[in-house]
């Protein structure tokens, strides 16, 4: 089979890493982030690490039998839907024909008072203190992943104290909140999510202990890879984005959900992203006369307003088709 599974990832261990602002004096810093660049150059994604991060307690409240997800996403459809937005991908998804995937989006999670909205929205009068609070304090706790590996990648190609600051002001960040249903026995492997390339800078993604998500790995020349993640591990994905910003160094990589077995799959991801004004460009420090810029500059919300047309919905390389300069470029 032309897909089979015979890729893999890296696992890079963060014991020892501190808060984003570590900086790269740091030895055990900077070793890191060399590997995550590595890694985010040769396959756009790997598992990151981080023992200890997320107590026990506060993953069973988000993702554990009982917990957050399970009693969101056990809401009746009619209460989901109310989960909207004008723009593409930032509500609720499901009723997909065919597609076990049901999903909502919280926007701006780093925000209590979101949190809040969202929570008043999905159960209205009553709202839901228990959910509100592990939700938000979950968010938090990812963003600091989020943190730490977007500080890594800007710093490895040469990005100025100011344009980290700069940019930090000028991202948002989006909460999707998934389940899979199980297809039981009858049925070996079924799409749980078609493959795709995500727009974002990052995503960082946990789940229950179901695996699915199959990431393509060496560009796209190194099969396709199940990581089996474990309690403790986010998995981390780079999108477009972050692609244009390094001038092609940070590959977007094609990732897909595929479901076997009998029991539910939920997954919790953050997404960083520019808002959606910001003009994505490659940063000065990547681009020279022997590296022109492989793509022109363009509008996040309007890429991402693309991106969700149906022509442009099961195209594998919408960026490229978008924005590159050189069509194989
Ligand atoms: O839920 C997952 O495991 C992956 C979902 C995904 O890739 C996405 O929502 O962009
Ligand atoms: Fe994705």
């Amino acid at each position: 089979m032309a897909d089979s599974l015979h890729g893999s990832i890296p696992r890079i261990d963060f014991a020892g890493i501190g808060p984003a602002a570590a900086g790269a004096s740091d030895a055990k810093w900077a070793a890191v982030r060399a590997a995550v660049m590595d890694a985010l150059c040769e396959h756009g994604c790997f598992e990151a690490v981080m023992d200890g991060l997320i107590a026990p307690e506060l993953s069973a409240a988000v993702l554990g039998p009982g917990g957050a997800l399970e009693t969101l996403l056990s809401l009746p459809v009619s209460a989901k839907a109310r989960n909207t937005s004008e723009k593409p991908y930032r509500g609720y998804v499901g009723s997909v024909p065919g597609l076990p995937y049901e999903s909502l989006a919280i926007m701006d999670p780093l925000s209590p008072d979101a949190v809040r909205d969202f929570a008043d929205l999905m159960w209205p009068g009553t709202g839901n203190t228990a959910f509100c609070k592990s939700m938000h304090a979950y968010a938090e706790k990812v963003a600091l992943v989020e943190a730490v590996v977007r500080r890594m990648v800007l710093e490895s190609v040469g990005a100025t104290a100011e344009y980290i600051e700069e940019q930090a002001k000028a991202t948002s960040f989006k909460l999707r909140l998934t389940e899979y249903a199980a297809p039981g026995a009858a049925e070996a492997r079924v799409t749980g999510l078609p493959a795709h390339r995500d727009t974002s800078f990052l995503a960082v993604l946990t789940q229950n202990d179901i695996d699915g998500v199959e990431v393509e790995c060496g560009r796209g020349e190194g099969g396709w890879a199940r990581p089996a993640l474990s309690p403790g591990s986010f998995l981390i994905f780079a999108g477009d984005t972050f692609k244009v910003l390094t001038n092609g160094r940070v590959f977007n990589p094609l990732h897909r959900v595929v479901m076997a077995g009998d029991k539910t799959r939920y997954s919790s991801i953050l997404f960083s992203s520019p808002n959606d004004d910001v003009i994505v460009r490659a940063i000065d420090e990547r681009v020279d006369a022997e590296h022109p810029a492989a793509y022109k500059p363009f509008e996040y919300g309007e890429y991402v307003v693309f991106c969700y047309t149906p022509e442009m919905l099961q195209h594998p390389k919408k960026l490229e088709a978008y924005a590159a300069v050189l069509v194989d470029g």
